[in-house]
């Protein structure tokens, strides 16, 4: 008797709400392989009621719990209002609760939260659980640099994959066509070894990369035979819906990185948007970033990026094409620089308590590299750097695009 996978999502943002309805529409469609229901952690906060007649017959016009906003009205009134959530996708404020018994876990939350919710996950999951982080952004830890999906793989000893790509989650949210890369390289089809042990099997970590909590290898639970393997076609059918087309790669940190790095690119690119400079300049600069981008993947992940991805892969250079233009990074960015406040600020003040990734992740990298003695190999990644610091002004860049084109050949 074949078991069904349980799904959860981790995560009740404006893209893990997205990412919560894409799943709970799959597993409703694909009843024979996933329990229908898919629980989505929401970290709970009290939320006002919007102005709308339809919303406050159903939920008065006092604050209410965002768990209970969802799942009575079906919509996350904060997150991604305006946008009819299945039924099936069930808000849930208890996260040791969510995560019980599930057999899938797609983590989907703002990078600065990961940590601690891996914390409080630890032990309280199913060993033999397989992941996918939709994270954008990187971590530092004892001086290396680490992609969500391995920290997730470091910190619940579960096999993690990555999904990115050009997903501006409102457009994916209204089921504008769109496309996402997912980098899967699981274990082959579960067997347990001679003695009965669990699988040992190596993860891509780096020679330079690892540490002494960035192992190259964990020991992975097999799935048990009675599910279904979890597979590229698996994932097809999980996160593939018409209007969000699906590529299946194994490169997991190609993927990962790119989602990470491009918003370093958008907040340069929405720095010149800011200063009125035009697609030219623009265009520019989104050269040198994602030549950084590549060099930064082949420089640190040599064994596990395929640098193609950056230049074949939705989560390449789509996903930068979608975050220079529409992204909230990039607007950020651009509303800064005409205002003449922080990023940070216009991140408090218009975002709506949603969480850009491009500032920490500009921080996180910089700090890498200063470690690592390399800093001069990036000048646009310093540059960015140096703006959200007020170390530098825009008047900098004409230089640094005739630096960047040297250092960068
Ligand atoms: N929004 C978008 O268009 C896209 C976002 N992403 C990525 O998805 C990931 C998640 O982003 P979003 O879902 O957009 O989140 P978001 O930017 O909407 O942030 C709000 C989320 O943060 C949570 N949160 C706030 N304070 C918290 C705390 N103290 N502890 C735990 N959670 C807390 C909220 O509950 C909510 O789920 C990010 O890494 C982002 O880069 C990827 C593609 C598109
Ligand atoms: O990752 C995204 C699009 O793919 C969303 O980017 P922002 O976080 O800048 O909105």
């Amino acid at each position: 008797m074949t078991q069904k996978h349980k799904v959860v999502v981790i995560g009740s943002g404006n893209w893990g709400s997205t990412i919560g309805k894409i799943l709970a529409e799959n597993t409703r469609e694909h009843s024979d392989i996933f329990e229908e229901d898919v629980s989505m952690w929401v970290f709970e906060e009290d939320v006002d009621v919007p102005d709308d007649g339809t919303l406050r017959d159903q939920l008065g016009d006092k604050p209410v719990k965002l768990t209970h906003a969802i799942n009575t009205t079906h919509q996350n009134v904060k997150y991604l209002p305006g946008i009819k959530l299945p039924d099936n996708l069930v808000a849930n404020p208890d996260l040791q609760d969510t995560v019980k018994g599930a057999t899938i876990l797609v983590f989907n939350l703002p990078h600065q939260f990961m940590s601690k919710t891996l914390e409080q996950i630890k032990g309280n999951h199913l060993p033999y659980a397989r992941a996918i982080s939709c994270v954008k952004g990187v971590n530092i830890s004892e001086g290396t640099v680490k992609l969500y999906s391995e920290l997730i793989m470091e910190k619940l000893g579960i096999y993690c994959g990555s999904l990115s790509g050009a997903n501006i989650a409102s457009e994916v949210a209204a089921e504008n066509l769109c496309e996402t890369t997912i980098g899967y390289d699981g274990p082959p089809m579960d067997y347990k070894q001679p003695d009965g042990s669990s699988q040992d099997n190596l993860i891509k970590v780096d020679k330079q990369r690892q540490s002494k909590s960035n192992p190259s290898r964990i020991a992975l639970h097999p799935v048990p035979q009675t599910y279904h393997h979890v597979d590229s076609a698996l994932l097809e059918k999980l996160f593939g819906r018409p209007y969000f087309n699906v590529q299946v790669v194994r490169d997991v940190s190609g993927v990962a990185l790119g989602g990470a790095l491009k918003n370093i690119v958008a907040l340069a690119a929405g720095f010149v948007a800011g200063k009125g400079w035009g697609e030219n300049t623009k265009a520019a600069v989104i050269r040198i970033g994602v030549l950084e981008m590549v060099r930064f993947g082949c420089l640190w992940f040599p064994q596990s990026v395929d640098e193609r991805t950056f230049t074949k892969e939705s989560a390449g250079i789509a996903d930068v094409i979608a975050s220079t233009s529409a992204g909230r990074n990039f607007h950020s960015a651009c509303h800064a620089v005409e205002q003449g406040v922080t990023v940070d600020e216009i991140e408090k003040k218009e975002l709506g308590g949603q969480k850009l990734q491009g500032t920490s992740t500009t921080r996180a990298v910089h700090e890498f590299l200063e470690k690592q003695g390399q800093l001069e190999k990036f000048p646009l990644f310093v540059f960015v750097y140096d703006i959200l610091e007020e170390r530098t002004t825009m008047d900098a860049l004409p230089e640094l695009l005739i630096r960047g084109s040297k250092v960068i050949a």
